[in-house]
């Protein structure tokens, strides 16, 4: 039954209700945390944190752009298939390698600060950026977007692509997942890749040669992108 009314783009009780089970996701995976494979369980905090901060930072910093989308949980099926497929893998791996699970310290050391970096940087990205940043590509411009250049964006001209990239690969090193990382790896090219490609080819109409000039002096800070 239609009440004949648009959509609410912000419904409380979803949004609550959302946060809500994301915090108990969380509560539950820092509660195992004593348990043995410690990263599995970190694993889900760092998740479930990225989905929290996506809502968060956009309604504190994109306020006219935030919606129940806000929280990228329908972030595209390969997004949820890739995450399927680590949590898979990483059980799987559990039960038939325990040891090789229980080792190499020094690598999920490197995942854990690799994803923990990669969350500041994009979530320094969407406060830097403010009504400027959206989760979708704008295809028109709009009076108010302006070219931002500075902070975070004098370092890298995608900072919120490049922490993503850092923030996915780092869960994977961290759980010690062969398989998933090299999966990743290969999806998170081709997806930044197809979208850097288009969304320069937009800013250049937007902003012509100042955003040419600013491409050509800040790098991506993924490598080969
Ligand atoms: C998902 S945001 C990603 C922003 C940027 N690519 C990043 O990684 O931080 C996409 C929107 O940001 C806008 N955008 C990207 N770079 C920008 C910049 N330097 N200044 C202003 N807007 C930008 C694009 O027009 C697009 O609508």
């Amino acid at each position: 039954m239609s009440s004949g009314e648009p959509p609410k783009p912000n419904p409380l009780p979803e949004i609550s209700l959302t946060s809500f089970i994301l915090g108990i996701v969380v509560g539950l995976s820092l509660a195992l945390f004593f348990l043995d494979f410690k990263v599995f369980y970190l694993y889900i905090t760092l998740i479930a944190t990225f989905h929290f901060l996506e809502y968060y930072i956009t309604s504190k910093y994109q306020p006219s752009k935030v919606s129940v989308d806000s929280f990228l949980i329908n972030n595209g099926l390969e997004y949820q298939l890739a995450h399927a497929l680590a949590l898979t893998e990483s059980l799987i791996e559990i039960y038939f390698f325990p040891s090789f699970k229980r080792s190499l310290l020094p690598i999920k050391l490197i995942g854990f600060f690799a994803a923990l970096g990669g969350q500041s940087l994009r979530t320094l990205a969407m406060i830097t950026s403010g009504e400027n940043f959206s989760h979708t590509i704008e295809g028109t411009k709009t009076d108010a977007h302006v070219l931002v250049t500075d902070g975070i964006y004098s370092f890298s001209r995608h900072p919120s692509y490049a922490g993503f990239f850092y923030w996915a690969l780092g869960t994977q090193l961290m759980l010690l997942n062969p398989l998933s990382f090299i999966i990743f790896l290969l999806l998170l090219y081709r997806f930044f890749g197809r979208r850097i490609r288009y969304e320069e080819s937009t800013l250049i109409t937007f902003f012509g040669d100042r955003y040419v000039k600013y491409r050509e002096t800040v790098p991506v800070r993924i490598p080969f992108l």
